[in-house]
């Protein structure tokens, strides 16, 4: 079987062939057969070192034995019970003891699913309706955040979707990433504010970091003005630290979601925060949330072995994934330097991001800025040498524990090959 006769059945049955709009690529994309570590295989049996992985969620590599092990055993026990497990109350307590700024927390399925959760929480504690957004942030494909959002939909130019109701969008308010005075001014301008949502690092218009005092600063207005903050760590959850970027940056939100590195592949995420906040959840409360889904035994049991892999190793894990993030795009930033083509690398962690333009990339108008043609040129050499990343300079390139030094000097040789394409 090729890619190209899989794409053309897939169109037939699926729209445009894939199922999240991010998978796509021109002419078409490769299908999967299979996966381990570092690697991705298609049918046509190519090898592809993954630097998507996931879009952040594989950050201890694909088949992670631990992980693999734990789903294995819960496999042989069921699948879905749809009543309480011990295990979500262990999973609840893990979370619960990496991020501090979390009383309780409830656990659904998909990161769009916890901030369609935090923000319903946020207008139920507060009996306000409008929420502050920023621009190019991605919080997820549901009406109140899908406005001016990053990923896909940036690609897309899609500002607001269609189908998508007027009378939900204009209670989203879009204020610039790391712009306090623009912040400071619509909090001035509007009291009936419910909640800000902000993703502390921003993965979803390329990388992006908070400047300076922009996350101390939210803080410090929203709780100067009885706002509820959501920290929004579907991405950065686990991966930037054990506690994710508020433990990073030393930070405590009011509302938290997660999602992705939670359990390194499986379908689950989290909405915690302060007790009397999350505490409103139906059936105690009035603010209604449900699935059937919810605290699925595989992907609990997945999460219970992911959490437990990262606290026992740490700082070996993190520190290995900086060190090996420092030490490529130091030798990226000088081989685009010395081939004289104007680039930006933003990075920190275990996630980085190149934009072809001469300007600082620190919010949604200058990442649009870089020029995507040449990014798009520069993922075809990569592909064409076996190293996938995400198709779309609006995501970020992410390490995972399985990538070797190895991995990296061949993804390095590739990079070359990739700037020389850029560059004529
Ligand atoms: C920061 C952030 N929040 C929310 C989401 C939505 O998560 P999901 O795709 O699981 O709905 C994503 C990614 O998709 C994300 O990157
Ligand atoms: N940028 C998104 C997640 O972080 C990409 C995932 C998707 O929409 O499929």
């Amino acid at each position: 079987m090729t890619n190209s006769k899989l794409f053309s059945d897939s169109k037939k049955v699926i729209p445009s062939g894939v199922n999240s709009p991010v998978r796509y690529f021109e002419p078409y994309p490769f299908f999967t057969k299979k996966s381990n570590g570092a690697y991705l295989w298609d049918v046509e049996n190519k090898k592809y070192i993954d630097f998507c992985n996931g879009y952040g969620a594989l950050l201890l590599g694909h088949r992670r034995k631990e992980i693999i092990n734990a789903v294995s055993n819960q496999l042989s026990k069921g699948t879905l019970y749809c009543t309480p497990t011990e295990a979500e109350t262990e999973l609840s307590k893990l979370i619960i003891g990496n991020f501090p700024s979390i009383d309780k927390v409830r656990l659904v399925n998909t990161g769009g699913e916890a901030t369609m959760t935090a923000i319903r929480l946020a207008r139920g504690f507060t009996k306000k309706k409008k929420i502050i957004k920023f621009e190019g942030c991605y919080h997820g494909a549901h009406d109140s955040v899908l406005v001016k959002a990053g990923s896909g939909s940036a690609h897309n130019g899609i500002s607001v979707s269609e189908g998508g109701l007027d009378e939900v969008s204009k209670n989203t308010l879009v204020v610039q990433y790391n712009n306090i005075e623009d912040f400071q001014k619509t909090i001035n301008q509007n009291k009936d504010i419910a909640g800000v949502i902000v993703e502390p690092i921003l993965a979803n218009m390329g990388l992006i970091l908070p400047e300076k005092n922009f996350l101390y600063d939210l803080r410090k207005i929203t709780k100067e003005n009885n706002i509820p903050l959501i920290f929004d760590e579907v991405v950065t959850g686990f991966r930037v630290s054990p506690g994710g970027a508020q433990e990073h940056f030393g930070i405590k939100s009011d509302i938290t979601t997660m999602a992705k590195a939670l359990s390194n592949g499986f379908t689950i995420a989290a909405v915690g925060g302060r007790k009397e906040i999350i505490d409103l959840l139906s059936p105690g409360g009035k603010v209604y949330q449900a699935s059937t889904f919810a605290g699925n035994p595989i992907s609990v049991s997945a999460a219970i072995s992911s959490i437990k892999t990262i606290n026992k190793l740490k700082n070996k894990l993190y520190s290995k994934l900086e060190r090996f993030n420092l030490l490529f795009t130091t030798a990226l930033d000088d081989m685009a330097t010395d081939m004289h083509i104007a680039h930006q690398i933003n990075f920190t962690a275990s996630m980085f991001q190149i934009f072809f333009t001469n300007k600082p990339v620190i919010n949604y108008e200058t990442s649009k800025k870089a020029d995507s043609k040449k990014f798009q040129k520069m993922f075809r050499t990569l592909l064409k040498k076996g190293i996938f990343i995400a198709p779309s300079q609006f995501e970020v390139v992410f390490l995972s524990d399985a990538h070797t030094e190895n991995d990296l000097n061949k993804t390095l040789d590739a990079y070359d090959a990739a700037l020389k394409s850029v560059k004529n």
